[in-house]
């Protein structure tokens, strides 16, 4: 599934008409049709339907919706909010085909009209503005959006709410509030962007017959379940402990045993053949009691926490994971340095060790084996020297900037982790639930994102399916066993035996 700014999807219409004839009023014809099919899955047929019909051209939209329903003999009312002169083109075509089928299109002169209306539907449809809103709403969309806004009705959106920018990084807007959005053709990237997603409310994408084939890609997709089943590693019968991978995980200190512990069991649980835990000697005992299956590099320290370990040997190892629980002492900056010039095999930086990366960060760009950074909005705010906010509101860009600037996998974490390649090249993962919101959860994420690339041919397919394995989880335990207040990392990492039972066979 694409995920497109709003100009990615004018070029998308361009190209569609452009290289196969198809018509823009055949285009608009079918997004009503998939919009109005997708809708009587939802509306009982005494329920009252109102259609707010805007200038442009999902106005247009809106009139085959109209015409649609009330072929098909729902109550519904066709509300056109704009005056006349307003709807041209595609729109306008689709207007004379509604009257002409003889129903009737009620016009905004007085908004206590429309209210009086608005008072007694069950469901409001916003056919106003689409991909095409620029700046605040004007008058009367805007005091027609704050109308409907105030209704009990089930409030359903075409194509994106009104008001709502399709792209990122906007914050100035005022919008309709939809409990369901039906999106036409493509992901329009504020469906996944924090400030943006929650007037979508519940969402789907709806096809209206472009030809994919054709289209350019964006470079930006949703990584699919069934697609991430399909490139899951098997386990060869001939193979051996070796054939799985040896990890190394370094961090851990004496009074933050628990963060390494969980990476390395997860990691182990997730398929890697061998692990080995590189941590202050005093944190050993804690961590092992918890991972009876690792092995240990014992780490020079003092008072508990890393020294100086830029001696220590990395050459064996098939995959390493360095942060978490590790502290952000000047000894662990030059561990974190060590490493990023001595592991050649895919690097995990995480956590601590990328707080510590701030002033390395230079290093990055002479790596020849893959780099991964998995940090979440504070840590990459930190990094880039920008704002949290900043980052939640422009995630896409500010990701694919640093990854091409640097030439590594950056893993931005969230509701919605967006994993992108040192090419710019963007996945989204949307697994997981609030459960996850708690200290440690990105612990086990690393752990299982390190086994992961230790098992595939792809590091993209690996982080993929690395986040998609964890947020599954979340999802599976809080179903079944857990609430979502309760669940712990440690259920996490116990967790993945029944997703691999259930998912990858
Ligand atoms: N392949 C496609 O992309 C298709 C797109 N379709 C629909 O077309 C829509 C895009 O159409 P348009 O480009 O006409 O854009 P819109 O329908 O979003 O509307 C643009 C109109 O809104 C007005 N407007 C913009 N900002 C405003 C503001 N802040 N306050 C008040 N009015 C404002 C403009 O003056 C203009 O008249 C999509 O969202 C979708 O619903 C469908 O018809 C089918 C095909
Ligand atoms: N509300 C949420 N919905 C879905 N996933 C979430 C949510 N909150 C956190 N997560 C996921 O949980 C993990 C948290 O990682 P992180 O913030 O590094 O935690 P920690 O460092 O405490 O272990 C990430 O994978 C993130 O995507
Ligand atoms: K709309």
């Amino acid at each position: 599934m694409d995920v497109v700014t709003a100009q990615e999807m004018y070029e998308w219409d361009r190209v569609a008409i452009k290289s196969t004839g198809l018509d823009g009023r055949l285009l608009m014809e079918n997004a009503g049709r998939a919009v109005s099919s997708d809708l009587e899955k939802k509306l009982g047929t005494h329920q009252r339907v109102i259609i707010l019909i805007g200038a442009g051209n999902n106005g247009g939209d809106g009139f085959v919706i109209a015409r649609t329903l009330l072929n098909r003999g729902y109550s519904v009312e066709a509300w056109q909010i704009v005056s006349d002169s307003k709807v041209e083109g595609d729109a306008r075509y689709h207007k004379e085909i509604f009257i002409k089928s003889g129903y009737t299109l009620y016009k905004l002169e007085k908004t206590d009209d429309l209210s009086e209306s608005l008072k007694s539907a069950d469901v409001i449809v916003d056919a106003m503005l689409g991909i095409g809103v620029k700046g605040r709403l004007r008058e009367p969309v805007k005091q027609v959006v704050e109308l409907a806004n105030e209704q009990r009705a089930f409030r359903v959106a075409v194509d994106l709410p009104t008001g709502v920018p399709a792209d990122e990084g906007i914050v100035e807007f005022d919008a309709f509030k939809a409990d369901y959005t039906c999106i036409i053709a493509a992901l329009k990237m504020s469906a996944l962007v924090e400030h943006t997603r929650v007037y979508y409310g519940e969402w789907k994408v709806c096809d209206i017959g472009l030809p994919v084939k054709k289209l350019p890609s964006p470079s930006r997709k949703v990584w699919q379940r069934e697609g991430g089943r399909r490139v899951l590693p098997g386990r060869d019968p001939n193979s051996h402990k070796g054939s799985h991978g040896k990890a190394l995980v370094v961090g851990g200190a004496a009074h933050m045993p628990g963060s390494i512990a969980m990476s390395a069991k997860a990691a182990l649980r997730s398929g890697a053949g061998l692990v080995t835990i590189a941590t202050p000697k005093s944190a050993m005992n804690a961590v092992a009691s918890y991972v009876q299956e690792a092995t240990f590099l014992p780490l020079a320290e003092e008072r508990g926490v890393i020294k100086d370990s830029a001696g220590v040997d990395v050459s064996a190892y098939d995959g390493v994971a360095i942060g978490m629980g590790m502290g952000r002492g000047q000894e662990s900056n030059n561990l974190v340095s060590h490493l990023i010039s001595t592991v050649k095999a895919p690097l995990l930086i995480d956590a601590d060790a990328l707080y510590q990366l701030k002033n390395l960060v230079g290093l990055l760009r002479s790596r020849t084996y893959p780099t991964i950074l998995t940090p979440h909005p504070g840590e990459f705010a930190h990094l880039v020297d920008q704002s949290i906010s900043a980052i939640v509101r422009s995630p896409f860009s500010y990701s694919r900037e640093f990854s091409k600037a640097y030439g590594v996998y950056t893993v931005l974490k969230g509701p919605a982790t967006i994993i992108t390649a040192p090419d710019g090249s963007q996945f989204v993962d949307l697994s997981g639930n609030a459960g996850l919101a708690k200290g440690g959860s990105g612990d086990v994420l690393s752990g299982i994102l390190l086994a992961m690339m230790l098992q595939s041919g792809s590091i993209t397919y690996a982080l993929n399916n690395g986040c998609m394995l964890h947020g599954l989880t979340a999802e599976m335990l809080t179903k079944d066993a857990h609430s979502m207040v309760d669940l712990l990392a440690t259920d996490l990492v116990e967790g993945l035996t029944q997703t691999f039972r259930t998912f990858s066979s």
